[in-house]
């Protein structure tokens, strides 16, 4: 795989104290890690561990307490609510355990969609839709609507429609957690197939320890903070 230096995400000591009236929960602790282009890493932890917290940090959802996140060298803080949301669209892609796909549209329109709302004209929005359907193997699949679909290949439009801007980086949160083993398994297989094919960061929060090993680095979350763990072989 070809991997360049260049940092695309980074959190540097971001904290997260959650205040409710007198009552303050401390969630995240003095989070810092860089992910480079091209670069797999899952982020795991007990539930309530603070993983969609950091999740939503890292995405620019939320402000932390304390700490930065940088997209592509820009910290989020620095920018204003519609600055943020043009980042986040140029440079993330999002797959969550629910697929979201729009029920109305076909697995073609959806993957189409992110484009459409980018004002791109239909026809070349509709090529390369039909090129990342392809790349997920669903290219006969492509009129399809959500309902006449697996599961499995529910998630698969999903990741090319979180694909179809060339985002640097792919934020997943549990991409597997509704599908049987064997859908997971061609599920990860794919987006590992993709990250190496486009060079996409990405980076996955799993409770499955499985999976997590298959993306080879991972941070875990224990109270707040990270214990890191390299896996060489996974
Ligand atoms: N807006 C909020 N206000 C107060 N507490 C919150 C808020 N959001 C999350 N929390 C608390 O922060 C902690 C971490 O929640 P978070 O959803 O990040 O955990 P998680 O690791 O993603 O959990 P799970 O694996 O169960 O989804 C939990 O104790 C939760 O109750």
């Amino acid at each position: 795989m070809s991997k360049s230096d260049s940092v695309i995400l980074q959190a540097q000591g971001l904290s997260q104290v959650f205040q409710e009236g007198l009552l303050a929960t401390p969630v995240l602790h003095d989070i810092n890690f860089s992910l480079h282009a091209g670069e797999r890493l899952a982020i795991v932890g007990a539930s309530g561990s603070g993983k969609s917290t950091l999740l939503h940090l890292l995405a620019g959802l939320a402000q932390p307490s304390e700490g930065e996140v940088f997209l592509q060298g820009q910290a989020f803080a620095s920018l204003s609510e519609a600055q943020r949301s043009q980042l986040r669209n140029q440079h993330l892609g999002f797959v969550y355990q629910f697929h979201y796909l729009l029920a109305e549209l076909t697995a073609l329109e959806n993957v189409m969609l992110p484009l459409r709302i980018a004002r791109v004209p239909a026809k070349q929005a509709q090529h390369k839709a039909q090129e990342l359907l392809a790349a997920v193997g669903l290219a006969a699949r492509a009129d399809h609507k959500p309902s006449e679909l697996s599961g499995g290949e529910r998630q698969r439009v999903a990741i090319a429609r979180a694909l179809i801007t060339e985002p640097a980086c792919i934020l997943a949160d549990e991409p597997t957690g509704n599908l049987d083993s064997k859908s997971a398994e061609q599920v990860l297989a794919l987006m590992l197939n993709l990250n190496e094919q486009f060079n996409t960061a990405l980076l996955v929060v799993t409770h499955d320890l499985q999976l997590a090993k298959q993306l080879g680095n991972k941070i875990e979350l224990v109270d707040g903070q990270i214990q890191r763990d390299n896996d060489a072989n996974a």
